[in-house]
C-alpha cells in the first residue's frame, strides 16, 4: 500500500472540504488516516493464505455441524467508504478434517479487511471456507449495520441486514439449515 500517497490524497481531501491541514490537531492526520487504511484495508490483494497458516487436522469422529456463533466484524463499504459492522455466524459439515478453530475468525479477517459489500463478504466466507477444507457443507450467516445507511443517505438507524448462504449439505438438507438458522436465531435472542 502507498502510504505516501494516501496521505497527499487525505491532504487534498481536508483541503477541499474547506479545512486547514497545517492546523494543529490535522497535522499528522494524513498520516493518521494512512495507518487506519493500511489496517482496516490489509488483506487487499492479497491470498487467505498470505496472512495466516489454514492449517487443517485429520479426525476419525466427525460432529454433525462445527458452528463459530457472533464473530464480530467491521468492514468497510466500497460505494461510501463508510463502515458497515456486525456479527458473522460460520457452520460446516467435515470430511475428514476439520481447522484450527482460530482460523475461522481469522478467515471472516480476511474477507472483510478490505472494501466491499456485505453480499461480496458472505459468498467469499463461503467460497474460502469451501476451498480451504473441502468440507460436506459450509452455512454463512451476517447481521450488520451500515453506517451509509444511518449517518448520511436514509437516516435509518440502528436497522440490521441480514445475508446468508449455504453449500453442500446445508443447500440440500432443510432439516440440517434450520438447525443451524434455529442455532444462530435463538442465539441472537439471548443477546
Ligand atoms: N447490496 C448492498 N448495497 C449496499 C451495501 N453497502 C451499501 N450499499 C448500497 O449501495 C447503494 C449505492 O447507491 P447509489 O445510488 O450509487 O449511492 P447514493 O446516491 O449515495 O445512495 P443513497 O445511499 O441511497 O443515498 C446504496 O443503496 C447503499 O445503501 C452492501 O453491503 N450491499
Ligand atoms: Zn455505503
Amino acid at each position: 500500500m502507498d502510504l505516501a500517497r494516501i496521505e497527499a490524497a487525505v491532504r487534498e481531501i481536508l483541503l477541499a472540504v474547506g479545512e486547514d491541514p497545517t492546523r494543529e490537531g490535522l497535522q499528522e492526520t494524513p498520516a493518521r488516516v494512512a495507518r487506519m487504511y493500511s489496517e482496516v484495508f490489509a488483506s487487499l490483494g492479497k491470498q487467505a493464505e498470505e496472512v495466516a497458516n489454514y492449517k487443517t487436522f485429520h479426525v476419525e469422529e466427525r460432529p454433525e455441524m462445527v458452528l463459530v456463533q457472533d464473530i464480530p466484524f467491521y468492514s468497510m463499504c466500497e460505494h461510501h467508504l463508510l463502515p458497515f459492522f456486525g456479527v458473522i455466524s460460520l457452520a460446516y459439515v467435515p470430511n475428514d478434517r476439520v481447522i484450527g478453530l482460530s482460523k475461522i475468525p481469522r478467515l471472516v479477517d480476511y474477507v472483510t479487511k478490505k472494501p466491499g459489500m456485505q453480499e461480496r463478504v458472505t459468498t467469499e466466507l463461503l467460497a474460502e471456507l469451501d476451498r480451504l477444507l473441502a468440507p460436506a457443507g459450509v452455512a454463512v450467516s451476517v447481521a450488520a449495520r451500515h453506517m451509509c445507511m444511518e449517518m448520511r443517505g436514509v437516516h435509518k438507524t440502528g436497522q440490521f441486514t441480514y445475508t446468508s448462504k449455504f453449500s453442500g449439505q446445508f443447500a440440500t438438507q432443510e432439516a440440517l439449515r434450520q438447525e443451524f438458522l434455529q442455532q444462530v436465531r435463538t442465539h441472537h435472542d439471548q443477546l
